[in-house]
C-alpha cells in the first residue's frame, strides 16, 4: 500500500499542497488533472527525484520519504521514455541494474520474459534513435519493470502513440499488471483509457487533490464543479447491453457496436447531443421525445435538461438556436444523438 500523508512539495513558484493518498496494493491508479496542475511533480516527489517540504511517502508502512530513487521500490517511465541514446535497447533495458543489488541467474531470466512479453527481442542490439515510438515505449517499460519494482510510476505512457499503437499498449499494460500484481500508479489525460484501466483515481488542481474515488464515481458524482467541467461526460447513464442495444429504463439505445457485458454504462457528450422539435428524417439512430426541465446559462451557450422517461439529458445548445426553437421550461423536445456518440464502459 501507498500512504502519501500531508505531501508538500515546492518547485520555484509552484506549491504541492497537503497531498494526501492511499493507493491499495495492486490497485491500477490513475492521477488526471489540467495541464500545470502538478502532476508530474508529484510523481517525481513518489519517485524521488525532488525534495519534499511537508508531509511523508511510505510503501507498505516503510516511510520512504528521505530514501534515495534506487531504495524506494519504485520504477519510473517517463512522458519522453529518457532512453539514453548512445546504450542499445538491450543496454538501456539493464541500466538500472547498476543501482540495484540482484541475483544476475533471476534477472537473466526476467529480462528474457521481459524481452518476450513485450516483443523487443529483436531489437535489442539497436539504438533508441531507429526505433518507432511503440518500441521505445517497450523499452522503456522493460527498463522500469526489470528492477523488480513494488510500484510502477508511468508519466502519460500512451500519450505520444497513435491510435492503433494506444490499443495495443494500454491491452499490454493490463495484462503486465494483473499477471504482476505491481501497483501500477499513471498519469494520462484520456478519460477512456482512465475509466478501461483505472481502480482508483484522483484528480489534481492547482498543486492540490481535488477528488479522489473509484473513476466511474467520479464521473457519476463529480462532486465539485471543477471535477464536473473537467470530466466533461454529463449524461453518464447505468444500463445493461444485448447486442448493438443499451437498455436504460424503458429506453433502448442504439451503440455503435455489440458489446456483451451485461451491466454497464453509456456516456454520451452535451455536445453531442442535437435537440429539434420534431423527429429528425435522417441516419441518426437515437431519437427520444421529451421535454425541458432546466435551462443554465454558460455564457455562449445554453445547458439544456430534457427529461426523457427515466433519465435526464444534458444538451449543448447556442443561444442563436435556443431563441429560433423557443426553448422554454416545459417545451416537448427530440432529444437525438448518433450511436457514435455513446460511449460504453
Ligand atoms: N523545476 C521547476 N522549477 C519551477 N517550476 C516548475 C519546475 N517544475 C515544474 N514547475 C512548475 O510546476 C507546475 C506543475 O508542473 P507539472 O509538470 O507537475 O504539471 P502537470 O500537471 O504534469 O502538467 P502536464 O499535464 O502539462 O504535464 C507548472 O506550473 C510548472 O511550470
Amino acid at each position: 500500500m501507498i500512504e502519501i500523508n500531508g505531501l508538500g512539495v515546492e518547485r520555484g513558484e509552484f506549491r504541492l499542497k497537503d497531498i494526501n493518498l492511499t493507493i491499495d496494493d495492486g490497485g491500477f491508479f490513475v492521477l488526471m488533472g489540467p495541464t500545470g496542475s502538478g502532476k508530474t511533480v508529484l510523481l517525481e516527489a513518489m519517485a524521488g527525484l525532488v525534495p519534499t517540504s511537508d508531509g511523508n511517502i511510505a510503501i507498505d508502512g516503510r516511510d520512504i520519504t528521505r530514501l534515495p530513487p534506487e531504495r524506494r521500490s519504485i520504477g519510473i517511465m517517463y512522458q519522453d521514455y529518457a532512453l539514453f541514446p548512445h546504450l542499445t535497447v538491450a543496454g538501456n533495458i539493464t541500466y538500472g541494474l547498476r543501482y540495484h543489488r540482484h541475483d544476475k541467474k533471476i534477472t537473466d531470466k526476467r529480462f528474457r520474459q521481459l524481452v518476450d512479453d513485450l516483443g523487443i527481442r529483436h531489437l535489442l542490439n539497436r539504438r533508441p534513435g531507429t526505433l518507432s515510438g511503440g518500441e521505445m515505449q517497450r523499452t522503456a517499460l522493460a527498463r522500469a519493470l526489470l528492477v523488480e519494482p513494488r510500484v510502477i510510476i508511468l508519466d502519460e505512457p500512451l500519450s505520444a502513440l497513435d491510435q492503433r499503437f494506444r490499443e495495443e499498449i494500454r491491452l499490454l499494460l493490463k495484462q503486465i499488471h494483473a499477471t504482476t500484481g505491481i501497483t501500477f500508479f499513471m498519469v494520462t489525460h484520456d478519460f477512456s483509457e482512465a475509466l478501461t484501466l483505472a481502480t482508483g483515481a484522483a484528480i489534481m488542481n492547482s498543486g492540490t487533490i481535488v477528488r479522489t474515488g473509484a473513476i466511474r464515481d467520479i464521473f457519476q458524482r463529480p462532486g465539485s464543479s471543477f471535477v464536473a467541467d473537467f470530466v466533461g461526460m454529463k449524461n453518464i447513464f447505468p444500463a445493461t447491453f444485448s447486442g448493438t442495444t443499451a437498455t436504460l429504463g424503458s429506453l433502448r439505445i442504439e451503440i455503435p457496436h455489440a458489446h456483451h457485458k451485461a451491466g454497464g454504462y453509456i456516456a454520451i457528450r452535451p455536445e453531442d447531443i442535437v435537440i429539434s422539435l420534431k423527429p429528425l428524417e435522417s441516419s441518426i439512430r437515437n431519437s427520444f421525445a421529451g421535454s425541458i426541465n432546466g435551462i443554465v446559462d454558460q455564457g455562449f451557450l445554453y445547458e439544456v435538461y430534457i427529461s426523457v422517461k427515466d433519465a435526464t439529458f444534458i444538451s449543448l445548445v447556442t443561444k442563436g438556436s435556443a431563441v429560433d426553437l423557443g426553448l422554454d421550461i416545459g417545451t416537448a423536445i427530440q432529444v437525438c444523438f448518433k450511436t457514435s456518440a455513446v460511449h460504453i464502459f
